[in-house]
């Protein structure tokens, strides 16, 4: 077969084979059907691969880069390890797409982010080659120990059940964050089995912006102080198995000694057996490393791999993002279709009014875990570069970094993804909130996200933070609204307040030159028709939060069309609500609609708690409207809103039908 080699098409300066012909990719629809190609054969696997790859998500869009990274590695790891009885799992999971391709999902990679098709992660009911679900980063080690012990205890048990090899494989920029640390300190001595965890530390120098910090630092010195390892080094290296105490002294000695020689790396002072630095994308290499270590149980192992994020495809090489995440594209070009261009996003309005209001007060500090771009912050890094703080994938240490400077006066700006706020919740609670700490939380990605699905919806934030006492809470409706809730937070001394807003552009409203500050706690009352308009049945009221009012408005109408105009309020506040106007909705409606982009737990459920304690619920028929209790999978924002029961149609529903108005009964 390796005198089968494709032709080859020039794409934006990288040759890759031509699209559609595929002799040894077609050959594999699981792993075990490559087990045993030559070297030779792999490598054109991998480049067969790296071209479909390109292809599909040159039609779908999502995370190219890091997949074109692990090309190579993927196809080793799947050549060498009896997948999936081996477990490997893919940190974050958005460099999975060769791997989803070689495990029996190639004849649906092109429906991966759609609706209904492929999760751009790993997900455990998508696949046996899935043994973990991820998207949220850094688990892999943790979950990777957890299984191999298990396999272990397992073992022991039961001797039919065979030990495993468990492959963790996280990035550079991931191995940041405190959970890698927490789980490389308990791998040494989590007990038996986690001497079958291989850790693969894929270090491509890059996060999603270039990655921060002592440790990648360090990586890099690592990195270039050393040269690849051959598989001679290799082959000295990989102790052979020995009974446990003898085989933990033997390393013991072997350790001490390459401390006195060469400086031992951190990984080994932690207890792993560290090997590398290797070229990944060596595929023969990189074959020959992992059968010598598939063959030892002298770990927990880590395999330090040197890749290139965007490998093989040059557009993507020569992009600054190296092609993280991309939308469609041109393959030959490398150029992306972006839409046409909307109104400004929430993020860029944030960002806008952040700036403008540092400039006059040297107090606003802004702090990012890993995510300059996403949260608009690298133009804040850019006017501010000494008040800007990229602290890696650290949410916690960025909620606790940010408390320590409100200790000191400053007004510090923490801006994380509802999503990923999620990790520092005890942060949140205890070092910000219980300490009244102004500290400012601007929680971007709020509600549901697309295409990225349901690990990365910004579902609970209200939820989990309106629970906490002496936690203030705005949602702006438009980025009007937006512009004066971040100057709100700005002059909000009293203690920690958040600022929740979604994903995308805002409705294209003329922006002020400035936000103002607005009264905390107080809504507004948009259209006030439901009273009169009520008539014997009584009217309706719309309470909304965020930017479900241009919903709640659309349904204000189609309300209207059936005689019973309602009353549309924007709540501004999830907390403190403004109880003048809820206890004045209920008194004087009907039926009292709570809208809300966000869980059973939220606004709806402040509103409601506070009518059942004063007894008005005894008088109105309210009805929250919020993100259902199931997650919603990945598809357009506006499916999903759909899909939720959160758009204008489901409004004019529920509120008839609290009324006891068919939709018919109107009609007619
Ligand atoms: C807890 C958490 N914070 C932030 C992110 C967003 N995020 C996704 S991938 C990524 C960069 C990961 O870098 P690295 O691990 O080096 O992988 P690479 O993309 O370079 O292959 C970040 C910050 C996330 N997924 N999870
Ligand atoms: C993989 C990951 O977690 C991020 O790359 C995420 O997909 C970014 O989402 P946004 O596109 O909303 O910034
Ligand atoms: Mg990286």
């Amino acid at each position: 077969m390796a005198d089968q080699t494709p032709p080859t098409t020039a794409t934006g300066g990288a040759t890759i084979p031509t699209l559609g012909r595929f002799p040894a990719l077609d050959r594999v629809t699981y792993p075990s059907d490559m087990r045993n190609f030559s070297v030779e054969q792999l490598k054109q696997v991998a480049d067969e691969l790296r071209a479909e790859t390109i292809d599909a998500v040159s039609t779908t869009g999502g995370h190219l880069g890091a997949s074109l990274g692990v090309v190579e590695l993927t196809v080793a790891l799947h050549a060498v390890f009896d997948t999936p009885e081996d477990k490997v799992i893919w940190d974050v999971g958005h460099q999975a797409y060769p791997h989803k391709i070689l495990t029996g999902r190639r004849d649906r990679i092109r429906t991966l982010r759609q609706p209904g098709g492929l999760s751009g992660f790993t997900r455990r009911s998508e696949s046996t080659y899935d043994p973990f679900g991820a998207a949220h980063s850094s688990t892999s080690i943790s979950a990777g120990l957890g299984m191999a012990v298990a396999h272990h205890l397992r073992a022991e048990e039961d001797p039919s059940y065979r030990e495993r090899s468990v492959i963790a494989v996280i990035g550079d920029g991931s191995i940041s964050a405190g959970m890698a640390y927490e789980a490389m300190n308990n791998a040494a001595v989590a007990g038996p089995g986690a001497e079958r965890l291989i850790v693969i530390l894929n270090d491509n120098e890059m996060s999603i912006a270039p990655p921060v910090g002592a440790m990648s630092n360090y990586l890099s010195r690592l990195m270039s102080s050393r040269k690849f390892m051959g598989l001679r080094e290799l082959a000295g290296k990989v102790v052979k198995k020995l009974p446990a105490p003898v085989e933990r002294t033997a390393r013991k000695a072997d350790e001490y000694a390459r401390g006195m020689i060469t400086g031992g790396t951190l990984f080994e002072e932690l207890g792993f057996y560290y090997v590398g630095p290797v070229d990944g994308h060596d595929l023969p290499q990189l074959v020959a490393i992992l059968r010598n270590l598939r063959d030892t149980d002298n770990g927990p192992i880590l395999l330090h791999v040197i890749t290139e994020k965007g490998h093989g495809y040059r557009p993507a090489e020569k992009a600054g993002d190296k092609y993280h995440a991309v939308a469609k594209f041109n393959v030959v070009t490398g150029e992306q279709k972006k839409g046409p261009s909307g109104p400004p996003s929430y993020t860029s309005v944030f960002a806008r009014e952040l700036v403008r209001r540092a400039a006059t007060d040297d107090r606003i500090t802004a702090v990012t875990a890993a995510m300059p771009s996403g949260t608009g912050l690298d133009a804040f890094a850019k006017s501010y570069p000494d008040r800007f703080f990229d602290v890696g994938i650290a949410e916690q240490h960025a909620v606790t970094f940010a408390a320590g400077m409100a200790t000191e006066g400053l007004r510090p700006f923490c801006a994380i993804y509802s999503t990923f706020l999620q990790r520092a919740y005890d942060q949140v609670m205890h070092d910000v909130v219980l300490q009244k700490l102004p500290v400012r939380f601007a929680i971007d990605r709020a509600g549901l996200v697309g295409a990225d699905g349901a690990t990365h919806a910004g579902a609970f934030d209200l939820a989990y933070l309106g629970c906490l006492p002496g936690m203030t809470l705005m949602a702006p409706s438009d980025e009007v609204e937006l512009l004066h809730m971040t100057a709100t937070a700005t002059e909000f001394d009293e203690g920690p307040i958040g600022l929740r807003y979604p994903r995308g552009g805002g409705l294209g409203l003329d922006l002020p030159a400035e936000g103002q500050v607005l009264e905390i706690g107080k809504g507004r009352i948009i259209r006030e028709m439901g009273r009169q308009a009520g008539g014997e049945k009584g009217g309706i009221a719309i309470l909304s939060l965020g930017p479900r009012l241009a919903e709640a408005l659309k349904a204000a109408d189609m309300l209207a069309a059936h005689g019973l105009p309602p009353t549309v309020a924007d709540a501004r506040f999830a907390k403190p609500i403004d109880v003048e106007l809820v206890e004045n909705l209920a008194r004087n409606h009907a039926v009292l609609i709570t809208l809300e982009e966000g869980s059973i737990g939220g606004f709806g459920t402040q509103v409601g708690h506070h009518l059942a304690r004063t007894g008005l619920l005894d008088n109105v028929r309210f009805r929250p409207l919020t993100l259902p209790d199931i997650f919603i999978d990945h598809n357009s924002q506006d499916a999903q809103y759909e899909q939720a029961g959160l758009t204008a149609p489901h409004i004019t529903k529920t509120a008839l039908s609290a009324l006891g108005v068919s939709l018919t009964e109107q009609t007619a």
